[in-house]
């Protein structure tokens, strides 16, 4: 059978999958639930901003957002949007999946482990490969069959409304959530943006443009409509009404973008937490519609509570609730353990006083490009928002010898879901005990200012805001130098490298270098000749400030660690204890 066009399948309106519909193929198609959820969870307090200026409505500005021009029809959809959303939230006891993720604590990842250099690779091509192959099949087997695939396809038409700044803060920032959509496997259609005071209370555009942009999405042939910004739930209930289509915020989109990539387990639970904190205060539609189903044959359905579960004349809503409540607790006191593994290892590099150094910045700044370009890593790098979430934790080397580790982290985004800052709280705070973050900002992005300003937002939010700081301007060779001569006045003291050419790395190597926390015991030695092993640990750790062979032994004058320190006393001649830090 030949594939269908796009225009065939998307021209069945969403709306034709009743809510009750909807719920039924919940309850029988697990994967269907996680496309659905995004259509009915989602939206969050509208948060009023300061400073909005009293605008006057004008006409939507449509923006064909350069993007839409490489939008190739023919390609197979690749929509994962919601995917991970999982149907177990329905679910009493923990599927065998679950154990896997979450009870095996053992396998947390090593970030220690030596590295495959392929690894980014691979996991580049399976990512790419997943999308390829969904939406492959158009074989429809039955009716509900066209409704799940068109809950999975995701054409989407952007809103937002630009109550502050300039058209071209407006534009950036529909660009960057175009960005976003695609990165959750969606295909943009066209952007739209609505000048106003402030979004309306329930259509979040003007009410007279919610007429437009259903003819837009009629025009485009869109399913899904995604607005720039959090959404209250009955601005999103309002919108599907009104415009027929899927309506997700920008919260429910990124959610969903950590969903696709967390990898570790501690990565997954605590994106599920977010989503299940997400998800719970916004359970009112959703169980209401589910509450018509209870006694329904499904799964997840009435008998689905369990012995002392279910109190007398409960709701569904209520049971529902509960259980989310009971997986919330339990991913809190899973990540709590993962957590501990973590600092015990942390606690391992401090004790053998091994200096580190974070590497954070804005998403798809070049983080991982540096980290790989530094130290051989081959973590995976791609032109996709959030492509790392897991920490990544390699060993560097300074010029000298003397080891220190460097972290990948996970990028920073404006307006990051505060349910996401909480949960990825423990690694956000990682940074904060860093000696030294190196914060990575595109020199080639329009304005990479405010990624600055962004990441240091979410940095003081999780207390990470104090340590030693130094900038590297990353992309200098897509940057227009003009661009760059702004940057280098703002910016004095950054460093100016770009991770794909090499340039500036020997720089940048030196800055890092040049900050790292100093050994905090100064000491002269005289090492016997048979003692090579302890060289050999004062190279790696330590800094050598002279070294002289003598009959003796090996005179040297060092500074190391309190613990190396303590190793080296028998063959102490001086000591003096000097600030850890250079600074
Ligand atoms: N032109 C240019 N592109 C770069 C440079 N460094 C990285 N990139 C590209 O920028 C994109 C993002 O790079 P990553 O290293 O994955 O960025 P990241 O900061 O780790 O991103 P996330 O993990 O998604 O937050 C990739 O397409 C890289 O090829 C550079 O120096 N110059
Ligand atoms: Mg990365």
């Amino acid at each position: 059978m030949a594939p269908a066009s796009p225009t065939q399948v998307v021209s069945r309106p969403m709306a034709d999958a009743s809510a009750v519909t909807a719920t039924r193929m919940v309850m029988e198609k697990p994967a269907l639930g996680r496309a659905l959820l995004g259509t009915m969870i989602l939206s969050a307090r509208g948060r009023p901003r300061a400073g909005r200026p009293d605008g006057v409505v004008r006409p939507l500005l449509v923006l064909f957002l350069a993007r839409l021009k490489n939008v190739d029809a023919a390609s197979p959809w690749s929509c994962h949007a919601c995917r991970n959303m999982t149907d177990e939230f329905f679910t009493d006891e923990l599927t065998s999946g679950d154990r896997d993720r979450f009870d095996d604590l053992s396998s947390v990842p090593d970030y220690d482990d030596e590295v495959d250099v392929n690894t980014g690779d691979l996991e580049l091509e399976e990512r790419h490969a997943l999308r390829r192959v969904v939406g492959l099949s158009t074989e429809l087997s039955d009716i509900t069959e066209v409704e799940y695939r068109q809950l999975r396809l995701e054409r989407v038409v952007l809103v937002g409304v630009w109550t502050e700044g300039s058209v071209a803060d407006a534009e950036n920032s529909l660009t960057e959530l175009a960005a976003l959509a695609e990165t959750a496997g969606s295909q943009v259609l066209e952007g739209l943006i609505q000048r106003r005071g402030r979004p309306d209370a329930s259509t979040f555009i003007g009410r007279g443009k919610v007429d437009e942009l259903r003819s837009v999405v009629l025009s485009t042939g869109a399913d899904t409509v995604i607005c720039d910004g959090e959404l209250s739930p009955g601005q999103l209930r309002t919108l599907e009404q009104q415009t027929k289509v899927k309506v997700i915020d920008r919260t429910a989109l990124i959610l969903d973008i950590f969903a696709q990539h967390a990898k570790s387990k501690e990565g997954k639970a605590q994106v599920e937490l977010a989503q299940l904190q997400y998800f719970l205060p916004r359970l009112r539609g959703w169980g209401e519609a589910l509450s018509r189903q209870t006694g329904g044959s499904g799964r997840g359905g009435g008998a689905g509570g369990g012995v002392g579960l279910r109190g007398p004349g409960e709701t569904k809503l209520e049971t529902d609730r509960r259980r989310i409540r009971t997986r919330i607790s339990r991913l809190k006191r899973e990540i709590s353990a993962m957590r501990t593994i973590r600092d015990t290892k942390r606690s391992g590099r401090l004790r053998n006083a091994i200096p580190a150094v974070a590497i954070a910045g804005y998403t798809n700044a070049g983080k991982s490009s540096l980290l790989n370009r530094l130290t051989g890593a081959g973590v995976l790098v791609e032109d996709a928002l959030f492509a790392t979430l897991d920490p990544t934790t390699r060993r560097a080397q300074t010029s000298d010898g003397r080891i220190y580790t460097l972290s990948d982290t996970v990028g920073f985004v404006r307006h990051l879901p505060h349910q996401l800052v909480e949960a990825f709280r423990s690694t956000l705070e990682e940074v904060g005990q860093a000696d030294l973050m190196v914060h990575v900002v595109d020199g080639a992005h329009p304005d990479p200012e405010e990624q600055v300003r962004a990441v240091h937002e979410v940095l003081a939010e999780v207390g990470a805001d104090k340590l030693p700081e130094l900038l590297v301007v990353n992309k200098v060779d897509a940057a227009s130098e003009e661009i760059l001569l702004r940057l280098k006045r703002e910016w004095p003291d950054a460093v100016f490298v770009s991770a794909r050419t090499g340039r500036g790395i020997e720089q940048l190597q030196a800055a890092i270098e040049a900050r790292l926390p100093r050994p905090a015991v100064e000491m002269s030695v005289l090492l016997p000749y048979d003692r090579g092993d302890l060289v050999a640990r004062i190279h790696r750790r330590g800094e050598v400030l002279e070294t002289e062979h003598r009959d003796g032994g090996t005179f040297m004058r060092v500074r190391v660690s309190e613990l190396l320190a303590a190793d080296l006393s028998r063959y102490l001649v001086t000591v003096s204890s000097i600030g850890a830090h250079p600074q």
